[in-house]
């Protein structure tokens, strides 16, 4: 039993994470509260991926717990130890844990809307009418309705993109998490997919956003999180992290990318 709040959607508690004798992440403490949109920035290689990672169970962890809804993830804890969940029960777990990654990760033999049917007729078991309905809607609220019938090859790097948000929001997830969902875009493309998550964002998703955009923190976020060396060394609301930052190694970050 967690003793998360109801408030709380993440709950990220003193984690740490190793690759080998490397420590990537250092005592990483975070509450994401339900709606809320959560920016992660920092510079390249401060462990915001592997952070990500960890929340979705796609890493293990060494040290620490991370809850989502109240629910443990990756592990089961009895008399104060972990034991490690069955792949089933961590696949169950992923259901409710949205992500969307630098690269779409489309299937290339599947039409858009096939793309965006798959996880609920395939994971959920929903029927294909059923499926097709809510795949319908979202491309439409990802604005591409009129793209349903392409195959990724036929569309645009900013329209996989969408799909792909499309097809985790088809999921129905307690959670959005997304890995730099613009950093492998041609730049007039950029705009296209921050529109969609700023949308998404409006309708009260819990997300979390790794990102270099820092208009898109500035704008939509309701934190940022600035990480250095696999810890996160400030946090709070956008104006005060990105216009008065405290932390030398944040100041030192926005120095150069603003
Ligand atoms: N599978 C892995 N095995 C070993 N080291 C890894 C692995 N994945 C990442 N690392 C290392 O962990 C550190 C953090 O990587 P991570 O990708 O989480 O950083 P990041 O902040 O997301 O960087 P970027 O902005 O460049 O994507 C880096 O030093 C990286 O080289």
């Amino acid at each position: 039993m967690s003793t998360v709040s109801s408030d709380v959607c993440v709950d990220i508690r003193s984690v740490h994470k190793f690759y080998g004798d490397f420590q990537v992440l250092f005592d990483v403490n975070l509450e994401i509260a339900k709606g809320e949109v959560c920016v992660v920035l920092g510079p390249s290689g401060s462990g915001k991926s592997t952070l990500l990672r960890c929340i979705n169970h796609l890493e293990t962890i060494a040290a620490g717990r991370i809850y989502v809804n109240g629910d443990l993830i990756g592990y089961s804890e009895r008399n104060g130890k972990l034991y490690c969940l069955a792949e089933e029960a961590i696949a169950a777990q992923r259901r409710n844990i949205g992500m969307v990654f630098q690269r779409f990760n489309l299937f290339g033999h599947m039409t858009a809307i096939q793309n965006v049917m798959a996880g609920p007729v395939l994971v959920k078991g929903h029927s294909r009418r059923c499926a097709e309905l809510l795949a319908m809607s979202l491309l439409e609220r990802v604005g591409l309705a009129d793209r349903a019938r392409q195959y990724p090859s036929q569309l645009s790097g900013g329209q996989q993109q969408r799909v792909a948000i499309a097809r985790a929001m088809a999921m129905q997830p307690d959670v959005l998490l997304f890995d730099e969902p613009t950093s492998a875009l041609d730049p007039e493309l950029v705009g296209e997919v921050l529109e969609t998550m700023k949308d998404l964002a409006r309708t009260g998703m819990t997300m979390i956003v790794v990102t270099h955009e820092v208009g898109f923190a500035r704008e939509v976020a309701d934190r940022v999180v600035f990480m250095d060396q696999g810890r996160i060394v400030e946090k709070g609301a956008p104006e005060s992290v990105l216009d008065n930052p405290r932390n030398p190694r944040t100041q030192a970050f926005l120095s150069k990318v603003l």
